[in-house]
């Protein structure tokens, strides 16, 4: 089948840089995606935008690019509940890749079990409107109550100002639960601030709600860009990120984001981006929890 991209796409970018931050021994790029390759894995029809491809291959050689280890991919909801791509690069990857599905309620047991087999722990909940339709609180609780038997987590995407109207609903979740980008705080407001001061009581208050301390380029509003060299990008989510970083190193998790689906004003240099990470986690201790320790626990445990 021939997809055209959503107008205005931006592909990611070729050609990285080696990153000066030379990661831990075991480092786990801990989100990131696969996309397509259309003409083999059809995007969904339910998609809200059609991405560039980017394959299994091109993921794999951008986690040796960049140092890591291993990956966890998860289902772009441009697959939908289709996770044909995904299974297919976890099987591929010789036992460095886990994977987090998107899954709907008439999903099988053995189909769960498959899933298992080749390497699914998780499942993922969109509450973002510019990416998923609206799916009731319980037909999510009763797949919830379906996948912790595997051992699976729950990750959810959702933005800051939702949190209020969520927060009930996640924090009775049954399982480990893992938030995607920090919640999408908002890093013009003060990280002392009131909304994020919510987040924080909700990791505060719930020792099964882990963050992903990742995508400072799609929430930074200053700058600079991981681009030309830059070694101290995105300095207005540093404090966001590293105070997470430090009040939880245990359940704190890091990711390229690549191939960084929607971004609309650039797009960043992976190598860079790992170049970040120092600026987060400053020491060799806090980078081998946020790195190797938390990740493989999750995942390869
Ligand atoms: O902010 C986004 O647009 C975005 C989209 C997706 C996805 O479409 O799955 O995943 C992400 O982690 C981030």
């Amino acid at each position: 089948m021939e997809f055209t991209k959503t107008p205005g796409w931006l592909d990611w970018y070729t050609g990285p840089s080696k990153p000066r931050f030379q990661l831990p021994a075991g480092a786990v790029d801990a989100h990131c995606h696969v996309f397509g390759p259309g003409d083999k894995f059809p995007y969904a029809p339910e998609r809200k935008y059609t991405p560039c491809d980017a394959s299994k291959e091109q993921l794999f050689a951008l986690r040796d690019h960049l140092g890591f280890d291993k990956n966890v991919i998860v289902q772009a909801t441009c697959h939908g509940s289709d996770n044909r791509a995904l299974v297919d690069a976890l099987k591929a990857s010789n036992g460095k890749a886990k994977g987090v599905a998107t899954v709907n309620r008439n999903v099988t047991d053995a189909e769960l079990q498959e899933m298992h087999a080749a390497g699914v722990r998780g499942t993922r909940f969109n509450f973002v409107k510019r990416l998923a339709d609206f799916t009731p609180r319980e037909v999510l609780l009763e797949i919830a109550n379906r996948i912790a038997p595997l051992g699976w987590h729950v990750v959810i995407y959702f933005e800051a100002v939702d949190l209020p109207e969520l927060y009930d609903f996640f924090t009775a979740l049954p399982t480990t639960v893992v938030v995607d980008h920090m919640g999408r705080p908002d890093v013009s407001k003060p990280v002392t601030g009131p909304e994020f001061g919510l987040f924080l009581k909700m990791m505060r208050e719930h020792s099964n709600i882990w963050s992903k301390v990742s995508c400072p380029e799609r929430l930074s509003v200053s700058g600079p860009k991981a681009l030309n060299g830059e070694q101290h990008a995105y300095q207005d989510v540093v404090p966001f990120a590293k105070h997470l970083v430090e009040t939880f190193p245990d359940r704190v998790l890091w990711g390229t984001d690549w191939p960084h689906p929607n971004l609309k004003d650039h797009m960043p240099d992976d190598g860079l981006l790992v170049d970040y990470i120092p600026q987060i986690a400053p020491t060799a201790e806090l980078q081998r929890k946020l790195l190797v320790d938390n990740p493989t626990r999750l995942y390869w445990s």
